[in-house]
């Protein structure tokens, strides 16, 4: 894996390599962060994120406050980046997001490692991101194990092949992530396409468009097409998160 996406997955794989891979027993299926994008119109899933590869530092954000700010905006989940090298995160700040929100919270990391998802579970979180491009046909394994663990699973396609692995694996929540995370290119015409492409091989589960976006008039040319929206950088730096959550959803 090229880039800065192989130097993640790798330093990822060494934090957990000493952990243990039992997840423990099964746990209900509560499908919050599901039914919260499956409401009728476009669903924001608003990002907790600091800093990332592409961007640098974003904003020094206090990940409760952002998140109750997002939540004022009418976001209809959070994600929280808990990646530490690249993107500021830890799981304190998913720990502290959750104990501040009543909406249904992502744990969006490189998942590499069984305990990752148990980690999810444990601190609350209703959902976690598995990347086809780090997983590769591991992914329905992994989803089996998010759903074991009664957790819902954004599974994050960026081309056709990708997308292709995440139908096998019978995936009830897709996310096609615009940006390509070897070269950190956005191309926003990448969702659209592969979103277009999901729904005429049948696929009837969540479709999310991911990364990039930053106007409304961006959101508006994906609106009839996803079922929900992941934007990051340009709320997290907006500086006031809940108006520009608002404003960017407005049509
Ligand atoms: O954001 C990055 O630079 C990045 C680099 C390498 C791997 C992943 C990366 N981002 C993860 C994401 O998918 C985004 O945080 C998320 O989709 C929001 O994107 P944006 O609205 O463009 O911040």
């Amino acid at each position: 894996m090229p880039g800065v996406l192989g130097r993640i997955v790798q330093e990822r794989a060494g934090d957990y390599a000493a952990a243990s891979p039992e997840l423990g027993p099964a746990r209900p299926a509560a499908r919050r962060f599901e039914a919260a994008l499956s409401g009728p119109g476009l669903a924001l899933i608003a990002e907790v994120k600091r800093a990332s590869p592409s961007q640098g530092a974003i904003a020094p954000l206090d990940p409760a406050t952002a998140a109750r700010a997002y939540e004022t905006g009418g976001a209809a989940a959070i994600s929280v980046l808990t990646e530490p090298r690249h993107f500021d995160g830890n799981l304190q700040a998913l720990h502290d997001v959750i104990g501040a929100v009543g909406l249904p919270v992502l744990r969006k990391d490189f998942v590499v490692h069984p305990a990752m998802l148990r980690e999810a579970a444990e601190w609350g979180a209703s959902a976690a991101l598995l990347m086809v491009s780090v997983l590769g046909e591991a992914t329905g394994a992994y989803l089996e194990m998010a759903h074991h663990l009664g957790l819902d699973a954004l599974v994050e396609v960026h081309d056709e092949a990708e997308l292709d692995v995440a139908l096998k694996a019978e995936a009830r929540i897709i996310g096609v992530n615009n940006r390509d995370l070897t070269t950190l290119n956005i191309d926003l015409a990448v969702s659209p396409r592969l979103i277009r492409l999901a729904r005429q091989r049948g696929f009837a589960g969540v479709l999310v468009a991911e990364s990039g976006y930053r106007t409304p008039d961006q959101i508006a040319e994906i609106r009839p097409l996803a079922d929900a929206v992941l934007v990051g950088s340009s709320l997290a730096g907006s500086g006031d998160l809940g108006t520009a959550a608002r404003q960017l959803m407005t049509p």
